[in-house]
């Protein structure tokens, strides 16, 4: 079985019991009474190359990143650092996440947030809006074409922005076949968790401009978001680097001065 399968499975089981105590009305009511989603893609598409900055606590391939006590204060660092998105794990058995998290983010910024998950049902989605979350993460990879373009379909009648993550060409021509506004091409396999920060512009090529191509993972710092923007990145998502450094609001800032330097234009879309 592959690391997402596991990943997958560990999901479901929790999915499982929080359906059998929050029905699914009870979680419309609650997205019913949350701030008016705000616009996933006109935040990705600001000045420059713009950054998400992650929430996450650890991963299935590093175990422990960092405790994270208040996570809201680290999300008000990335935004004082000049993040355009947060993203928001609530996966919990591997990367420590939970919606309490989401919530507590949603609560402190101003900016959009994104639900970073396993989403494999609707019911997900639904958690995602009805805790304030503003963009959904969905796997190509988890899921077959026609439960990935009913998720779209269903994140937007909600008012969610779906970033649509491939990991190779295949999974990017899916995802634009979907209907994704917002294609990630993550430069870590979830097969076995590998990094090859070349995925992305191998796979980039296969999104057509219009789409807002986000390149995930591996960025350790302004060189590597130039890199990333030169192969034709609109923005980049930032996990690791930033939870481990020492100061995650200047980290952020020298992301976001890099990825605005004029020189970088003609590698956009
Ligand atoms: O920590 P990094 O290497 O900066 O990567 C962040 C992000 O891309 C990564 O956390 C991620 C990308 N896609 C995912 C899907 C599920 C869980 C996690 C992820």
């Amino acid at each position: 079985m592959s690391v997402l399968d596991e990943i997958i499975d560990g999901v479901r089981a929790d999915l499982a019991e929080r359906q059998a105590r929050v029905s699914l009305d009870e979680l419309k009511e609650r997205a019913a009474r949350a701030p008016r989603a705000k616009d996933g893609v006109a935040a990705l598409r600001g000045e420059g190359v713009t950054v998400i900055c992650e929430v996450k606590r650890s991963s299935p391939s590093k175990g422990a990143l960092a405790a994270i006590a208040d996570p809201a204060a680290l999300a008000a660092d990335y935004e004082a650092g000049g993040a355009s998105v947060i993203s928001v794990l609530t996966e919990e058995r591997r990367f420590g996440g939970s919606l309490a998290d989401l919530e507590a983010v949603r609560a402190k910024v101003d900016i959009p947030v994104l639900r970073k998950d396993f989403i494999v049902t609707s019911y997900q989605l639904w958690e995602a809006r009805a805790y304030g979350a503003d963009l959904a993460l969905l796997i190509v990879a988890a899921l077959d074409q026609e439960a990935l373009v009913s998720l779209i379909e269903r994140a937007e009648s909600i008012g969610l922005t779906p970033l649509v993550e491939a990991h190779d060409e295949e999974e990017a021509e899916r995802a634009v076949a979907a209907g994704a506004k917002i294609v990630g091409v993550n430069a870590r396999n979830l097969k076995d968790l590998k990094v090859d920060r070349s995925t992305f512009e191998r796979v980039a090529p296969e999104i057509p401009d219009h789409i807002v191509k986000v390149a995930e993972s591996g960025v350790r710092g302004p060189h590597d978001l130039i890199a990333y923007a030169n192969a034709g990145a609109d923005a980049v998502l930032v996990g690791e680097s930033l939870v481990t450094g020492r100061d995650p609001k200047a980290a952020v800032a020298d992301l976001v001065a890099a990825g605005a330097h004029p020189a970088l234009r003609h590698g956009r879309g």
